[in-house]
């Protein structure tokens, strides 16, 4: 399994964690940025992680930002991504199971990091179920 991260500057002190956790546990991860602390535009950032998850360079990716708003936004501009935007662990559990999610956003701002650790696990330990869901799914970009 190869994950993609990336992050703005309210994102990066978790986006480094749990590029750290995830690493420790034997994943693949690649880290498209930010590299600092310093004030940078969310969507630098989140276009080319999402272009290489469309292209299946990646299986899943996790974007953070301060309200975790924006790098869902954008990510979600982009067909092949199902960005869904967690701060639960039921939430993240159900953007697998009924919307087959691709992608999570996490809100730095607002959910501890050991939160965030949580809803990364969930997220990569449920499946798809497939479906009723399913022909929802294939109905989001068919519009
Ligand atoms: O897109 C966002 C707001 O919905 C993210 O939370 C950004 O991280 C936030 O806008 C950054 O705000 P800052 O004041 O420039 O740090």
């Amino acid at each position: 399994m190869k994950i993609a991260v990336a992050a703005d500057h309210a994102g990066f002190e978790y986006k480094n964690h749990i590029f750290k956790y995830l690493t420790d546990r034997g994943f693949q991860v690649h880290d498209f940025g930010t590299y600092s602390q310093d004030s940078v535009d969310y969507p630098d950032f989140v276009h080319p992680l999402a272009t290489a998850i469309e292209n299946k360079e990646f299986d899943f990716g996790f974007l953070f930002c301060g309200s975790g708003e924006g790098v869902s936004i954008t990510a979600n501009k982009h067909a092949g991504i199902r960005c869904a935007l967690c701060w639960q662990n039921d939430i993240a559990k159900l953007s697998r199971q009924h919307n087959n999610a691709n992608v999570m956003a996490i809100p730095t701002r607002f959910i501890a990091k050991e939160l965030a650790q949580e809803l990364v696990d969930t997220f990569l330990s449920t499946q798809f179920e497939g479906g009723r869901h399913e022909t929802r799914v294939e109905k989001i970009s068919k519009w």
